[in-house]
């Protein structure tokens, strides 16, 4: 497929475009903070970067006719209408997380959320020094499969690419869950399963457990 990045030049933009190229995916529209290079018509858009990007991005799929893959984190109300809205002419998959092992963990949490009503629960995030947000999307992705609301804490240590714990205490014992991303590979392995998927899709907003769901 002819794929476009948004953001191509950061620490997920690159490994996407490289990821991507190893599945023999061409990329034909790169775009970065005050760049944009056009060479061809992309089939699928994939955003990594900022969320003051999107309405950039959104605007490129607009004037191709193609789907969204929407990785950047920190998004706003308006962002998910802005959102919505567009996934009634285009399907977009947004997520907090591309890996496989937080949206099995979310698919826990949701199901046992019950089981844990009783417990206290605190969640921590540990990422690099160089992430600009906080919390992680992951801990509100988290958070809202757990459907309670529950106390965050961030740390911003060293090149950890992403490391989750949620952690479960009452009286007598604790139970922990936790989730470490050793290479953001996971991530853009996640974004190309989720590129491909989207592109058999009709138009509607999904997340990548819906592209899980289905494999
Ligand atoms: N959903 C998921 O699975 C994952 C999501 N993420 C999220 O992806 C995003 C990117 O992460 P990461 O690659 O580490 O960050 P980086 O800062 O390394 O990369 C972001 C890139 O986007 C560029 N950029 C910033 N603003 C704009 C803009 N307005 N228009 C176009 N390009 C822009 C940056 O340029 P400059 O450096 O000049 O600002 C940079 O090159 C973050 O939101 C992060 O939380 C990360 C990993 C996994
Ligand atoms: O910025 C990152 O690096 C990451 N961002 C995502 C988040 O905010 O949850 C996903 C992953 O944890 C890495």
């Amino acid at each position: 497929m002819n794929f476009g990045v948004v953001g191509y030049k950061g620490r997920m933009g690159t490994l996407i475009v490289q990821t991507f190229k190893e599945h023999k995916h061409n990329p034909v529209l790169l775009v970065d903070k005050e760049v944009l290079l056009e060479k061809d018509r992309p089939e699928v858009i994939v955003d990594f970067s900022q969320p003051e990007a999107l309405e950039l991005t959104l605007s490129l799929c607009e004037k191709y006719n193609v789907p969204l893959v929407l990785g950047t984190t920190a998004l706003a109300k308006n962002h998910f209408k802005t959102l919505k809205d567009f996934s009634k002419k285009q399907p977009v998959v947004q997520s907090y997380n591309f890996s496989i092992g937080i949206n099995l963990i979310a698919k826990i949490l949701a199901e046992f959320s019950k089981n844990f009503e009783e417990w206290d629960v605190e969640l921590v995030e540990i990422h690099h020094s160089q992430k600009k947000d906080k919390p992680s999307g992951t801990a509100i992705l988290l958070e809202k499969a757990l459907k309670r609301e529950i106390q965050k804490h961030s740390l911003r240590i060293g090149g950890i690419p992403g490391e989750h714990l949620v952690i479960f205490a009452n009286e007598g014992e604790t139970i922990t869950i936790s989730h470490r991303a050793i290479s953001r590979k996971a991530f853009a392995l996640g974004a190309l399963k989720a590129a491909e998927w989207v592109l058999t899709r009709k138009s509607g907003f999904y997340t990548f457990s819906d592209v899980l769901k289905e494999e």
